[in-house]
């Protein structure tokens, strides 16, 4: 194992000083073997941790691996990514789960942890085998049928009853799925000018709202996933007064871009939930502040051409998110670092009991961390990311920051902006 010297680098926007990394911990002095990383200028934080990444393996390799997915979250500030249960076969069985962990651990570029699914084949009918996920290798503690919501009731119940015996959380994608048919994009004045099938907030909000009484009802921990409307943000802010066992998370993309890009008819801007109001925008970027919503989790969602480039009506829902995740959080937040940190590494890490990771980088600390330089300006090219996939909303953009290296264990997955292997 090689030790790194990074020298004169601001420690979450602390004033610079040397950060020494050997064995797979933060140390408190050299001893002269190390490799020296010149960190002037450059921030290092926790290494980012996503609740929500799609990495398409089992089933669409052509849209992402579990290695391409790993590297391009690796060049994005990433140590660890929770891996969403909707691949094909689905990930509901403990082999499915072991088989993505261990491509992970194989890849060995970021941990990457299992997401288990609700109920058997994401089909809301039958719980699947949560405890065998759970004690399986892949050590399961998160649970999603994403993609789609648990619409019922007692079935979500019985999930969030089950799960608590180990301390588990079910992510629930909330969409009320009889109000969203058809839906195309967020219901309101844009859709209607378009004349395309809107999927209105109150689809989402109506499930969080029945979520947070089933997770108060029964006492167990409930994940909202990709939060994307104000009113949805006012039913958490009351469940949290209340102490309701529940986070929340927000995607890049929904604290930044609104439905006024539908009217391009551009594809690359189809997602679920939909991409909302100028409204619910502040809103959510108000709720991420407060801390209404606790993390920022990409959805990263590959797809693969043919599944994006044709008409709207047909493309599937989804955008890049881990190569961009930070450099968006950046032009949303300005250069807060301790609330970057906190809402990408420490509460994600946090929420998911991820040992070792969104530490506070001090002497003893697994050296598990990004350096990131946040004057440095890069244009957006698709032809330039890791990942498989080229559905990005940023093509041609000018984002601020660059990650300028990552560190797993002490040892680097991304130098000098590129990835080792
Ligand atoms: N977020 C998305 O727009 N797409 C997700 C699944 C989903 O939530 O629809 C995907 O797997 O592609």
């Amino acid at each position: 194992m090689t030790g790194f010297l990074i020298q004169g680098v601001s420690v979450l926007g602390a004033a610079p000083s040397d950060l020494v990394l050997r064995d797979g911990f933060v140390v408190s002095a050299p001893d002269g073997t190390e490799d020296v990383v010149d960190g002037s200028g450059l921030v290092a934080l926790p290494g980012l941790v996503d609740l929500h990444t799609h990495l398409r393996e089992p089933g669409r390799e052509d849209a992402e691996t579990v290695e391409t997915g790993s590297r391009a979250a690796a060049l994005g500030g990433y140590t660890a990514v929770f891996a969403m249960a909707n691949t094909s076969p689905v990930a509901d069985t403990a082999g499915v789960v072991e088989q993505v962990w261990r491509l992970g651990r194989e890849a060995g570029l970021v941990d990457v942890q299992p997401i288990g699914a609700v109920t058997v084949g994401l089909a809301g009918k039958q719980l699947a085998e949560l405890g065998a996920m759970a004690t399986s290798a892949a050590g399961v503690r998160i649970f999603s049928d994403d993609g789609f919501c648990v619409a019922d009731p007692r079935l979500m119940r019985r999930a969030l009853e089950y799960v608590k015996a180990f301390d588990g959380i079910i992510a629930q994608h909330a969409e009320e799925p009889r109000l969203t048919e058809g839906a195309q994009m967020h219901e309101g004045e844009v859709s209607t000018r378009l004349g395309l099938t809107g999927w209105p907030a109150v689809a989402e909000e109506a499930i969080i709202a029945r979520d947070v009484l089933l997770a108060e009802h029964v006492g167990s921990r409930l994940h909202v996933c990709h939060v994307s409307t104000a009113g949805s943000v006012e039913v958490l802010r009351q469940a949290k007064a209340r102490g309701v066992r529940v986070t929340a998370e927000v995607t890049p993309h929904h604290l930044l871009l609104t439905d006024e890009l539908a009217a391009s008819y551009d594809p690359v801007f189809k997602v679920n939930p939909p991409l909302r109001t100028a409204a619910d925008v502040a809103a959510l970027r108000q709720a991420l502040v407060d801390g209404v919503i606790d993390v920022v989790a990409t959805d990263h969602a590959p797809h693969a051409v043919e599944d994006k480039e044709c008409e709207w009506a047909y493309a599937r829902p989804g955008m890049l998110g881990l190569e961009t995740a930070l450099s968006i959080v950046l032009s949303v937040l300005g250069e807060r670092w301790d609330l970057i940190a906190d809402r990408m590494s420490r509460t994600p890490a946090r929420i998911a009991g991820l040992d070792g990771h969104g530490t506070d980088l001090a002497v003893g600390s697994p050296a598990n961390l990004t350096l990131v330089d946040p004057s440095a300006r890069r244009v957006v090219d698709p032809a330039e990311l890791a990942s498989r996939s080229r559905n990005t909303p940023y093509t041609g953009t000018t984002l601020p920051g660059r990650i300028v290296a990552t560190f797993l264990r002490g040892e680097p997955t991304v130098l000098d902006g590129k990835a080792v292997k």
